[in-house]
């Protein structure tokens, strides 16, 4: 049984805050419009798929609208859209992917968010963007445990998919290739380009031959303010995926990518040859 809108409401925990400012000072470079339609889930309603879940773990809902759910399924196109957002981080790319399912919601489409559960940062329940709006999600290892995850009704009935940190995502392009093309879903993909060594990140390059829209999204640079199109990691750690945040990566410009680059090199060579001279020492 569905659970009625008031106890649909408390599922959702804490609700969606406002857009932040921030997010209106990132720029595009391929500009697509966005619907014109603010956050408001305030009256969601919250398809509960699997009743042995925890709430609030299922997160598909759908704004109630005059359709019945039979028309609003039957209303997406038998091709579905993938639509890819990218740039480093802090540049708004879960603002904007929540954003724009949102809007989905809001025009009565039934939506689901799955992002990588490599990243516990804020917990499993939830995505939660660097100034702190959120949104329910399901957390997978991977993209092909989705369907069995929510139910193969309850897949049927989805309109959009948004995917959040897909640069963690082995399986995204099988994924996107099976729900836009067979399955007539829009999925919204947002993830790194690029890691810290601005090498291709996962498979979210791989994808862009299978999207209608792409757009790259800068931050600020934290050293001039300039457009930062890099994500620039401040510790010493090598490996190509590290979780974190503000502690651990800055977005920069390339003028500041590539000198910070510099002075990490430097200070990490700085510390190895004292490190060696310490050895010798003893
Ligand atoms: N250097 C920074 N450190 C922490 N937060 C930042 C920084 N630069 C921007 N932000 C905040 O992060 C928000 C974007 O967050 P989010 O959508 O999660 O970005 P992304 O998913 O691209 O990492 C901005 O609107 C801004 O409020
Ligand atoms: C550059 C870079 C990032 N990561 C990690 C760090 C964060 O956990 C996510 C990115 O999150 P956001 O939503 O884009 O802010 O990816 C990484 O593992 N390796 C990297 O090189
Ligand atoms: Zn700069």
């Amino acid at each position: 049984m569905l659970p009625t809108i008031s106890s649909m409401k408390s599922l959702i925990s804490p609700p969606f805050s406002p857009i932040s400012h921030h997010f209106l000072k990132t720029k595009p470079f391929a500009f697509f419009s966005l619907p014109s339609k603010r956050f408001n889930l305030s009256n969601p309603k919250f398809l509960h798929t699997n009743p042995s879940m925890p709430s609030p773990t299922p997160p598909i809902f759908s704004i109630p609208s005059r359709q019945s759910h039979t028309e609003t399924t039957q209303s997406s196109s038998p091709c579905g859209e993938v639509h890819v957002i990218v740039g480093p981080m802090f540049a708004g790319k879960t603002t904007s992917l929540l954003r724009r399912i949102q809007a989905e919601s809001n025009s009565g489409r039934t939506v689901a968010v799955i992002k990588s559960n490599k990243d516990t940062r804020y917990g499993l329940d939830s995505i939660v963007t660097h100034d702190g709006m959120k949104l329910p999600c399901w957390a997978l290892e991977n993209l092909s445990s989705f369907r069995q995850k929510i139910g193969k009704d309850a897949y049927d009935q989805l309109d959009v998919i948004g995917i959040d940190e897909a640069q963690f995502f082995e399986d995204l392009y099988d994924f996107c290739c099976e729900a836009a093309d067979h399955d007539g879903k829009t999925v919204i993909v947002a993830g790194l380009d690029g890691d810290y060594l601005r090498r291709s990140f996962g498979s979210v390059l791989d994808i862009i031959p299978l999207a209608n829209t792409v757009m790259k999204l800068t931050a600020r640079c934290e050293l001039c303010g300039k457009k930062a199109l890099f994500t620039l990691r401040k510790t010493d750690e090598k490996q190509t995926e590290l979780i974190g945040g503000a502690d651990v990566y800055m977005p920069v410009c390339r003028q500041h990518y590539v000198s910070g680059q510099v002075v990490i090199e430097t200070a990490r060579s700085v510390l190895e040859s004292q490190k060696l001279q310490c050895g010798s020492c003893t």
